[in-house]
């Protein structure tokens, strides 16, 4: 039987420190390579019911972009902001990751585009994909994309998003090369898709870029689906009755033979606790279940070797977990 040694995880009292200041909702977080934490918030802004009209499209161009900055650095043992830029520019943040060169990517689900900035920031994207304001489900168009991982060798992937059902694939000049898990725009939800039933919200992406898997969080049919890096079709789903329906958010974690971390979503009436997970990568097996009190509305994990994080959106928190002295020994 194989042991793995995990330690159960417990939420840090008093992180980030106070002086990071009121935060708007925070729907991402990512780590760059000085493993500072980075968070990418909106500011005054907010998701409600009736941000966005029956077609998806936004409704408050005319307010103007976010005027704080929206994304902050976090020094992972202070807790203190090291580092802030972003203001002016968006109007709903959302998924924010940093690649093997500390480039930031991020979407923003009002203006249906995704962007790449140097690292650091910056006025201006390095590279910018969709059209401004435009939901559409061509290739050349996003509705609502969700989050962005990216590969050593700069090909990235989309995840594309609460109004389409797909994950997109592009050089590093934002040329495509694959769409993953897509089904005809008019297919009933439960046709077309190798695995039975297609995606419902692809909302956070995962790259075990040294396993050949791309996993995303099928959001709302409570599971993770992972797709070969390789040939672009799905070769798994991960799904536990710990999930409940919805599953909001993953991150990959290459140590201890590979971990995959997760968080789960509220469900209305509530089944099954808002809560973390550590799963191993290669089987599923659930390994742990955190904190140990719950969550309310988790919206995105990242993972480091200083612990791991989660930002909730309502209430808006910045969460670091680190290991407890407890180690727990798995035997399975
Ligand atoms: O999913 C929603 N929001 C979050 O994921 C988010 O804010 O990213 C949402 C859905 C309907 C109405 C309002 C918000």
């Amino acid at each position: 039987s194989q042991s793995s040694l995990h330690t159960a995880l417990r939420l840090v009292e008093g992180w980030p420190d106070k002086s990071v200041g009121s935060l708007g909702q925070v729907a991402g977080v990512g780590m760059d390579s000085s493993g500072n934490v980075v968070i990418f918030h909106r500011g005054d802004h907010v998701w409600d019911a009736w941000t966005f009209d029956s077609k998806r499209q936004y409704r408050e161009k005319d307010k103007g972009p976010i005027s704080t900055d929206t994304v902050i650095s976090l020094n992972p043992q202070t807790g203190k902001p090291v580092h802030q830029w972003g203001r002016d520019f968006f109007y709903l943040p959302h998924g924010l990751t940093l690649d093997h060169e500390d480039n930031v990517w991020v979407t923003d689900v009002a203006m249906h585009q995704v962007f790449k900035f140097a690292p650091g920031g910056g006025e201006r994207p390095l590279l910018t994909l969709g059209e401004r304001f435009v939901p559409n489900w061509s290739t050349d168009h996003f509705c609502q994309p969700t989050d962005v991982a990216v590969e050593k060798s700069g090909d990235f992937y989309v995840s594309d998003g609460y109004c389409n059902s797909r994950i997109l694939k592009f050089d590093s000049t934002g040329k495509l090369l694959a769409v993953l898990g897509e089904v005809s725009h008019d297919a009933a939800p439960d046709q077309g898709f190798a695995l039975g039933t297609q995606m419902v919200i692809p909302h956070s992406l995962a790259l075990a870029e040294d396993r050949q898997q791309l996993c995303t969080a099928d959001r709302e049919n409570g599971r993770v689906v992972c797709f070969s890096t390789v040939t672009g079709k799905p070769v798994r789903t991960i799904q536990h009755p710990e999930f409940g329906e919805r599953l909001f958010a993953i991150s990959y974690s290459p140590s201890q033979g590979g971990l995959l971390h997760a968080v789960n979503g509220p469900t209305d009436p509530p089944t099954t606790p808002v809560q973390g997970f550590t799963m191993r990568f290669g089987d599923g097996e659930i390994l742990d279940t955190w904190p140990d009190q719950a969550f309310r509305n988790p919206h995105d994990v990242a993972c480091a070797s200083s612990g791991v994080y989660v930002v909730e959106i309502g209430p808006n928190k910045v969460w670091k977990l680190e290991p407890s002295e407890d180690q727990i020994s798995v035997k399975k």
